[in-house]
């Protein structure tokens, strides 16, 4: 009789368990309520409010937090993530960039699992809660457009990478962000340039919702016109928001009404709260009445969530992976490759050849400046016809990516890669593989030396406007300290004013070695 498997083995099966990866963006300007409105989308009291130090606390049984809050990217002009600090007066005037956070929890959704090796489990979503803050606080937003737009592309840098590695990462995590929600203020006022901007910036890389926020602000009639002002810019700014359409052809009754009525209702207006009533329902409570925030009268909350959760999540991950992230990677691989073409001049068909990437051609391409941030690999003309791209058309399962594309590229083990018999195609396999995570990683480098390169000028222009104002003080010092002498020389003053004249002369001189030192030492510092 065989002996029984040791346990641990067991143990390693349970860790790998696999759920729906589910990854949600949060973003517009500070104060929208999106801390508010993640609190509710779990039934919990996760995301303390900025500058509120708690720790969370009546979290749903439903929810496990496996990753507690943390920074994951940031840009501010004073090199500090504004989230999380306490309130400080003194900084009032510092602005405060942009920061964004990233939590990770599981929730449970009662229904049993997809997969059949857990069949008598329940289903979990592995959901990741991206948030960002100090949107529009800023006096440029810029800052804060580049650093969410970079920080979805990275996470579409990170699955490419990984999907043309030989060797796979069994616990790779895919991080790519599904949807994105706007919360746009409620002003009534229609959009404003910052969101048109930020939303077409983020489109490229993610489902966008427009949400109106504080719905509560509105009468039934100013809401439908401002959902109708929010429409029209939508349409006159060419925004691409994601929009709930109807195929007549493809789609069966239930759907075509469904998506009809959320059409309708674009863009959804929520009231979020942190309060809870006797009975365990959130609400908001006016001098005039009580608002319970899941009821579909007043607000859309329900709704979003069932969309959220429900009736589009796998659609919102489907156009993510085979719409914006397929056009993302045959536009990176195929940029370079025409690069390469035409920059190879006369003999581009050898280059072709020889094929393709290799980390010295790399090298040669960064050298030669052939390589800018938005264009990254250099292999042959087409785009690799791999097995990936032919099954990119089919429906993807809510596997994570790891998953997918193990089946999406042949394995090699790292001998068979070695040998010099290998077909052309998978000589150009390996050389993606080795290229990609490297051109990928190289970027990423660039980009964060960018970062520092305009943090050192930053810091190096306050610091230069110190020195100036160091210098006119010491400058005030020396004419003050020429006056008294000449009082002095003049001796028209009594005893008693000299005197204090040369002590306010001596704190004067103490100061200007103060000040001094402040020069010296500030110097140093910055050698
Ligand atoms: N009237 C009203 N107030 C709300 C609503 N949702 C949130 N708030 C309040 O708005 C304030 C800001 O809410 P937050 O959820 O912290 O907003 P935020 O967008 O996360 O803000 P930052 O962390 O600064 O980016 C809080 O006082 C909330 O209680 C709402 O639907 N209606």
């Amino acid at each position: 009789m065989n002996p029984a498997p040791p346990s641990h083995l067991f143990r390693k099966k349970k860790e790998h368990r696999r759920g729906i990866t589910y990854s949600m963006l949060l973003c517009g300007p500070s104060g929208t309520g999106k801390t508010t409105f993640a609190n509710n989308l779990l039934e919990s009291s996760i995301f303390p409010h900025r500058y509120e130090q708690t720790e969370a606390y009546d979290i749903s049984p439903k929810i496990r937090i496996t990753s507690p809050t943390k920074v994951v990217s940031f840009n501010s002009s004073n090199g500090i993530p504004s989230y999380m600090a306490p309130f400080d007066p003194a900084r009032a005037k510092w602005e405060p960039g942009v920061t964004i956070t990233s939590t990770a929890v599981e929730i449970g959704t009662g229904q049993p699992s997809a997969d059949a090796e857990y069949e008598d489990e329940e289903e979990i979503i592995l959901f990741n809660l991206v948030n960002t803050h100090g949107i529009g606080e800023n006096i440029d937003d810029s800052l804060c457009f580049d650093e969410v737009t970079l920080y979805l592309e990275q996470q579409f840098d990170t699955v490419l990478a990984e999907e043309t590695r030989i060797k796979r990462n069994p616990r790779f995590e895919d991080t790519r962000v599904h949807i994105a929600l706007y919360f746009i203020e409620p002003t009534g006022h229609g959009l404003r340039e910052m969101d048109v901007e930020f939303m077409k910036r983020i489109s490229r890389y993610t489902n966008v919702l427009p949400i109106i926020s504080r719905a509560d602000s509105f009468t039934k009639e100013e809401l439908n016109e401002f959902r109708q002002k929010i429409n029209s810019d939508l349409e006159k700014y060419h925004v691409p928001v994601y929009k709930f359409e109807v195929d007549p052809e493809d789609d069966d009754i239930e759907t075509i009404e469904e998506n009809q009525a959320l059409a309708n209702l674009q863009p959804f207006a929520i009231i979020c709260s942190d309060t809870k009533d006797e009975e365990g329902r959130y609400v908001r409570e006016y001098p005039w009445g009580t608002v319970i925030i899941n009821d579909s009268k007043t607000s859309d909350l329900h709704i979003l969530k069932s969309v959220l959760f429900g009736s589009h999540l796998q659609e919102f991950k489907d156009t993510t992976q085979n719409l914006l992230y397929e056009n993302y990677r045959a536009e990176k691989l195929s940029t370079v490759s025409e690069q390469e073409a035409s920059g190879s001049g006369t003999n581009a068909s050898a280059a072709r050849q020889s094929a393709a990437p290799s980390l010295s051609n790399f090298a040669s391409l960064i050298r030669t400046g052939q390589i800018k941030s938005s264009q990254s690999l250099a292999i042959g003309s087409e785009a690799p016809s791999t097995p990936e791209t032919k099954s990119s058309a089919r429906k993807p399962s809510s596997r994570n990516p790891s998953q997918d594309s193990d089946e999406k590229l042949p394995r090699q083990d790292a001998n068979e890669s070695g040998s010099g018999s290998e077909s052309p195609e998978r000589s150009k396999l390996r050389n993606i593989s080795e290229t990609v995570p490297y051109v990928l990683r190289h970027e990423r480098i660039l980009a964060r030396q960018q970062k520092l390169e305009k943090l050192e000028a930053q810091s190096a222009k306050e610091l230069q406007m110190r020195i100036q104002e160091l210098e006119r003080k010491a400058h005030d010092l020396k004419q003050r300290e020429k006056l008294l002498r000449q009082q002095q020389l003049e001796g028209s003053n009594l005893s008693f004013d000299s005197s204090s004249a040369s002590v306010s002369y001596v704190q004067n001189h103490i100061k200007k070695e103060d000040t001094y030192t402040d020069l010296a030492s500030i110097a140093s510092n910055r050698n």
